[in-house]
């Protein structure tokens, strides 16, 4: 079944929440006008706004916003003629009263993102925002650490709790296409016609725009992609050329191939602070399993303590971290440099 009569999937564009941490959280209301403007008037049906790591994110441990997330919310609901916008919260760094305060700020979806094994911890939240009369969609990160059968489990509870489309998040772009196919189709097969299935990719293996095609063919009714790849780790699945492929394979998006294109060109890589790049650090992510969003951080440990950084995401890919663990990438890189790590200190 299609998403709608229009659209047979929903793209999200995700540049001014997961671009948020390759700009190390510093967009202004100029930014958020601008990229809003230009993927509303492409077609983009939905616009993600808020801090990288969502809605009372800007702190010590993830880094600060240089503009509170509420005002580019309402930067972006006033320059949207068409698109809904959307926000993110992780239970637990955002709270009820966050979540309000962005509805009465006309956001229209609400996204809560747990870890792919806590879903639990999002039940409270799916049911304030269908109290409120948002759309809601659950966000499974970390989704390659688990099986399917596990995250089919993770998936019902949020369904139960109110969410309307779970996500597959690849928050370390290393899953690789059959392993996409496998997840989503777990997801359909559990929710059936209870909640719809999603799939947000990150460009670490090179693979976002093919993963999200498997993630279609799989039942997929939402997918997630930045234009100009603008997030974290090598950025996310492109929209410009996610939108392209699925022209040619005749799946609509209501997404202006030609005019998202000259967006992705004029408006949103001016914004960047650089491309988000498949290089050595982001690579790594995929290869060794790593929370995107840990790049930045690695890099400027890795800076401070003259140590690689790449070999910092490697050991956090071997100790399995989870997003909220950014503080242990500096015992990592401190036990790099030669210090003493503090958990041995305790140990
Ligand atoms: C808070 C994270 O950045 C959410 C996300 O986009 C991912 O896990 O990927
Ligand atoms: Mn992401």
């Amino acid at each position: 079944m299609p998403f709608s009569a229009e659209l047979d999937i929903r793209i999200t564009d995700s540049s001014l929440r997961d671009g948020s941490h390759a700009k190390r959280h510093q967009f202004t209301v100029d930014d958020v006008t601008a990229i809003v403007t230009a993927l509303d008037a492409a077609g983009v049906p939905v616009i993600e706004v808020t801090h990288g790591d969502g809605l009372g994110g800007s702190s010590f441990n993830y880094g600060f916003s240089h503009t509170p997330e509420q005002e580019l919310i309402s930067a972006a609901v006033a320059a949207a003629k068409q698109a809904k916008i959307a926000f993110l919260m992780l239970p637990g760094l955002g709270v009820q009263s966050d979540i309000r305060e962005a509805a009465d700020n006309g956001a229209s979806i609400c996204r809560i993102a747990t870890h792919c094994t806590e879903a639990d911890i999002s039940v409270q939240h799916f049911g304030l925002a269908r109290e409120l009369g948002l759309d809601t969609v659950g966000f499974l990160m970390m989704s390659h650490s688990q099986p399917p059968e596990v995250l089919a489990r993770q998936a019902r509870i949020m369904a139960d709790a109110g969410c309307q489309c779970v996500y597959i998040v690849d928050s370390a772009g290393a899953l690789i296409m059959n392993a996409v196919g496998d997840r989503v189709s777990a997801l359909v097969a559990e929710l059936g016609d209870d909640a719809q299935v999603g799939f947000h990719g990150h460009e670490n293996l090179g693979l976002g725009v093919a993963n999200s095609v498997i993630a279609v063919q799989a039942g997929a009714l939402q997918i997630d992609g930045s234009t100009r790849r603008f997030g974290a780790g090598a950025g996310n699945t492109p929209v410009e050329a996610f939108v392209a492929v699925a022209e040619k394979l005749g799946i609509r998006t209501g997404v202006d191939t030609l005019k998202i294109v000259d967006a992705a060109e004029d408006v949103v890589r001016p914004v960047m602070d650089g491309e988000c790049l498949l290089d050595r650090m982001s690579l790594m992510m995929g290869y060794a399993g790593v929370y995107s969003s840990f790049l930045k951080h690695a890099d400027g440990h890795a800076r401070r303590y003259g140590v690689s950084g790449a070999e910092i995401l490697r050991e956090a890919g071997r100790r399995k971290l989870v997003g909220g663990q950014e503080d242990q990438l500096i015992e990592i890189a401190i036990g790099l440099a030669g210090g003493v790590p503090a958990a041995a200190q305790s140990a």
